[in-house]
């Protein structure tokens, strides 16, 4: 390719929009040497949204507006991704980077993790770098342990620290979403910290192929143990949605987002506190 064209490519304005992803079933099952655990979830992809906007070439910049994000803005990880791939890609063109941000922070949702492997692969696609799928991978779990898993970005049943991903069939496209974050911000190093990991008691890559009529008392997610203890509030909120009819509900994550799945268009109208952000995925 010749330098003018190679040049062009590299100029673009791009706009995308991470989502969130819940858990479905969780189980910590081994603390390792490295300080992580290995775990066992399914990972279900929904559309609460951050928008990522993206100019190149420029002066390597972030911004953000909406959800104030924490800590200093050079930590922010759509930066850190840029920076990852710019130790392999030199000559990778600096870019202007602005953040809308909308998926709660520390909710179990993994919103800083989407915007980071949307910020790779956008940097993969639009300054062709012709990484691979696996290559990705690699590169977000260098990121976060729930990063990997917005690459794929589709239902998954995953192991190790969270970036041995298989993909799974299991569409929920049938039902309603109610997803209720009351504010608090669960720090996942301390939820780790709580637990005790043991093997699980039942296959979940099997349970989930259930109905999920019948995921009620059979699903868990083992943080929710601790983490209610912690926040008794959020027992509440899942007590609430199957009082609204719900036909699974829990804790995603570490927390502190619980959601609820409802038959398709009927989301109970259930009054929440004004200071909690709900979201309604039809
Ligand atoms: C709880 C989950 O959201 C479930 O999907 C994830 O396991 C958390 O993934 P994440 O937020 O991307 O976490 P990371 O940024 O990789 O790690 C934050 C901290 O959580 C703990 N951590 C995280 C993942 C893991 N498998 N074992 C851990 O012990 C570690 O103390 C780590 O320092
Ligand atoms: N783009 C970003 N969006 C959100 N948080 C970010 C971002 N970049 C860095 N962070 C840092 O990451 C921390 C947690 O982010 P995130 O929203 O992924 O947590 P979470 O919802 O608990 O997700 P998880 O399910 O991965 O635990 C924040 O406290 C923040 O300081």
């Amino acid at each position: 390719m010749s330098v003018a064209v190679s040049l062009l490519c590299n100029v673009f304005y791009m706009i995308v929009f991470p989502n969130c992803k819940i858990n479905l079933g969780l189980h910590v099952t081994n603390r390792r040497a490295d300080g992580f655990h290995d775990l066992e979830t399914v990972f279900y992809p929904l559309s609460v949204n951050d928008a990522l906007e993206v100019i190149s070439p420029g002066t390597l910049q972030f911004g953000s507006s909406g959800i104030a994000v924490p800590g200093n803005a050079h930590d922010n990880l759509c930066l850190k991704a840029f920076h990852l791939l710019q130790k392999d890609f030199p000559t990778l063109p600096r870019v202007n980077i602005h953040l809308h941000k909308h998926i709660p922070i520390g909710a179990g949702l993994g919103g800083g993790s989407a915007d980071a492997a949307f910020m790779l692969q956008l940097l993969n696609n639009k300054s062709q770098l012709g990484l691979s799928e696996a290559q990705l991978i690699d590169y977000a779990a260098q990121l976060g342990s729930d990063c990997p898993f917005f690459i794929a970005n589709k239902p998954c049943y995953a192991t190790g620290r969270g970036e041995v991903l298989e993909p799974i069939t299991l569409d929920l496209s049938g039902y309603s979403f109610l997803l209720v974050h009351p504010g608090i911000h669960v720090s996942t190093s301390w939820a780790f910290k709580q637990l005790t990991p043991q093997l699980p008691a039942y296959a979940l890559r099997e349970k989930i192929q259930l109905p999920v009529a019948a995921w009620k008392g059979v699903i868990s997610n083992d943080f929710e143990e601790p983490v209610f203890q912690a926040h008794p509030v959020l027992a509440g909120i899942k007590e609430k949605m199957y009082m609204g009819g719900a036909v699974y509900a829990t804790m995603s994550g570490s927390g502190s987002a619980v959601v609820g799945i409802f038959p398709k268009n009927k989301i109970a109208d259930i009054l929440w506190d004004a200071s909690y952000r709900v979201f309604k995925i039809r």
